[in-house]
């Protein structure tokens, strides 16, 4: 079977939905990030399934944000319509899973797949799954790091398009790892967002390449 050949074209200036669950520093560091002079993306919605800090984010940064929980929808299949179209809503060119901790259903890679960027604190296909910290400490691996990847249908299992490795120090424990992988999730997904909106993604099969700049 012949694998099969996306293209993702350059989109910028992109407009980007952030999707997120959590504390929501990742989601500060982009916001941040496309405020700076000439960043190829703009942040022009907020998405939560949960009440956390990272609303707080999209309010202090006058970004529209939704909240599309699980529990007031009558089952996976209609929560995953609904985020579908509150994301549809803003029209994003891209858009960013940074902390969301859901797995997105089949609605919703059939309107975006190709065009939904992940981070996750771990050097897939290592570690995949909601508790990649914990689950890399517990094996005792000496090196973790950060993976940036297109999202398909199974569990972290889409193309990579850019990782870094991270020590794991002896004396780590889960907060202390957790926080240095994501000093670099901050730098590299802000770094991998700019580059796809400027020069889009090739991808065939498993493999994942951003074209080199033209220039
Ligand atoms: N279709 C996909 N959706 C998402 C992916 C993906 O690779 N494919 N990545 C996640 C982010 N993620 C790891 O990077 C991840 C997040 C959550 C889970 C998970 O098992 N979630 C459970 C519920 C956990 C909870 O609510 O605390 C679930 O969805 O039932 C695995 C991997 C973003 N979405
Ligand atoms: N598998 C998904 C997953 O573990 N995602 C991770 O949640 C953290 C969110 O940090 P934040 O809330 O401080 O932005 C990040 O480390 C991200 O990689």
């Amino acid at each position: 079977m012949t694998a099969s050949r996306d293209q993702l074209p350059p989109t910028a200036p992109a407009k980007v939905v952030v999707l997120a669950s959590g504390t929501g520093s990742l989601l500060r560091s982009l916001i941040d990030a496309s405020r700076s002079d000439g960043y190829p993306a703009r942040i022009v919605a907020v998405g939560v399934d949960r009440v956390c800090p990272a609303e707080e984010h999209a309010d202090d940064a006058g970004i529209a944000r939704f909240r599309v929980a699980l529990r007031e929808h009558p089952d996976r299949s209609a929560w995953d319509r609904a985020l579908t179209d509150a994301v549809a809503a803003h029209e994003p060119d891209l858009v960013v899973t940074a902390g969301f901790m859901k797995i997105l259903g089949t609605v919703f890679l059939d309107r975006f797949g190709g065009r939904i960027i992940n981070t996750h604190p771990a050097l897939l296909p290592s570690f995949p799954g909601a508790h990649a910290v914990p689950d890399a400490l517990a094996y005792g691996v000496k090196v973790t790091g950060s993976t940036v990847h297109l999202v398909d249908g199974g569990v972290d299992t889409g193309p990579i398009l850019a990782q870094e490795p991270v020590p794991v120090l002896d004396e780590d424990d889960e907060t202390t790892l957790h926080e240095r992988i994501k000093v670099v999730e901050r730098r590299l997904l802000a770094e991998v967002v700019a580059a796809v909106a400027t020069r889009g993604v090739v991808s065939d099969g498993r493999k994942a390449v951003i074209p080199s700049d033209r220039t």
